[in-house]
Order: structure tokens, then C-alpha cells, then sequence
């Protein structure tokens, strides 16, 4: 019988913006796209999604995707989460402690442009974020007074992006709706909570 060959997968790393805190850097193959496949099917199946609204002028509106959202330290935490965690883990050094889910069932699901919440994350550490399922573009735009160009970047499968916590004060970043038939998405955002940090307030923009 052949010898099992150890997966090949790019584990090149692309610094899309440099800042004291690591910038924004995107990995390709965090890791290949059979485990990406199978933590989707996991992950779809068995986190607790949630669809929620939020006000808009005076009217409600659903929030354009679904939600989950554990503190790590809880019991209830999809076996799939650990094992992302793991492999972020294996090239991020940040004690997370939270995660939030995102579910783009669709094309049209969506995040509007937003930094993450500043207060209910720990200065100088991270957010690190991984892509499973469907292939989608993020647009990372460099906010009103800051130089820079605005970059659209598309989130393969089994890819990690890191973004520093100073550059949450920098850039925007956000997921287009796309007219493209495209299935759905899942993206896990791990962070560090500031302590007293909300936790689903504080880690999933409720923005449209
Ligand atoms: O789905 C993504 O890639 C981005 C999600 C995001 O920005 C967030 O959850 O704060
Ligand atoms: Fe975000």
C-alpha cells in the first residue's frame, strides 16, 4: 500500500496591512479542504443558530444571517469549535475565549462594513477568523482619515484571517450580499474578551 502523504496546502501568509499589533494578515490553507468540509457539515448541523432582528429608523429588521455564539469555557461547545480552535491555535498565540458563528445561507446574507466591538474586546489581542463552506469576499476599507486602499478579498474555504485589535480603529470590514449563486457560508470569529465584555452583543455586529 501507497505511504499516506501528509496533506500539502498553501500555508503562505499575506500581510494585506502591517500595524505594532500584526495588521491584517490573511492564510490561505489554514487548513485543507476536506477538513473545511467536514467542520461545515459539523458546524451547520450543530450550532445553535439563531435568526435575529435588530431596529433600523424606527422599524425591525432581520439581521441578514445566522448567529451562534459559546464562551470557550462552556460545556456546550460543538466538538468542530475545539477543533478549529486547535489548528488557529497552531499559528495564533491569543488566550481566546469566545467565539461567534456566522451563517450566510446565501447571496443574500450579508455583514455591513463595521470594525468589531472595541469595548468588549482585550487591547493588543486579536480576532481571528476562519471560512468554511462557500467561497464569499470581504471588503476591507481604511476608515475616513486613514491612508490606504480599499481591499476585496475573497475567504476560501479553510482559511484564517487575523486582524490585530488597533486595526479595528483603522478598518472596516464587512461581507457583500452578491448576486452570484452562491450556498451558504459559515465563518467562526474567535476573540478575547475585555472582562464584563457582552458576549453576543459585544462579538456579532448586529449590522445589516
Ligand atoms: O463572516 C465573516 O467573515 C466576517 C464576520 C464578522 O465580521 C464578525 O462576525 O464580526
Ligand atoms: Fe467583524
Amino acid at each position: 500500500m501507497a505511504p499516506v502523504q501528509p496533506a500539502l496546502f498553501d500555508v503562505a501568509e499575506q500581510v494585506l496591512f502591517d500595524d505594532v499589533e500584526g495588521g491584517i494578515r490573511y492564510r490561505p490553507g489554514l487548513v485543507d479542504i476536506d477538513r473545511a468540509t467536514r467542520w461545515f457539515a459539523d458546524l451547520h448541523e450543530a450550532a445553535d443558530w439563531r435568526a435575529l432582528q435588530r431596529s433600523m429608523y424606527e422599524r425591525v429588521v432581520e439581521v441578514p444571517r445566522l448567529i451562534a455564539s459559546y464562551s470557550l469555557s462552556s460545556s456546550d461547545v460543538p466538538v468542530a469549535v475545539r477543533e478549529v480552535l486547535d489548528a488557529v491555535r497552531g499559528v495564533v498565540d491569543a488566550p481566546f475565549d469566545s467565539v461567534g458563528l456566522n451563517l450566510y445561507r446565501d447571496g443574500r446574507d450579508s455583514v455591513a462594513p463595521h470594525n468589531d466591538t472595541l469595548h468588549a474586546l482585550m487591547p493588543g489581542q486579536p480576532i481571528a477568523l476562519v471560512s468554511l463552506g462557500e467561497q464569499r469576499d470581504m471588503v476591507i476599507t481604511p476608515k475616513a482619515d486613514v491612508l490606504g486602499r480599499k481591499i476585496r478579498l475573497p475567504l476560501a474555504p479553510g482559511s484564517l484571517l487575523v486582524m490585530s485589535h488597533a486595526s479595528q480603529f483603522t478598518h472596516d470590514h464587512g461581507v457583500p450580499k452578491t448576486r452570484d449563486p452562491v450556498g451558504p457560508r459559515i465563518s467562526l470569529a474567535f476573540r478575547v474578551r475585555q472582562p464584563g465584555g457582552d458576549l453576543l452583543r459585544g462579538y456579532s455586529p448586529i449590522a445589516t
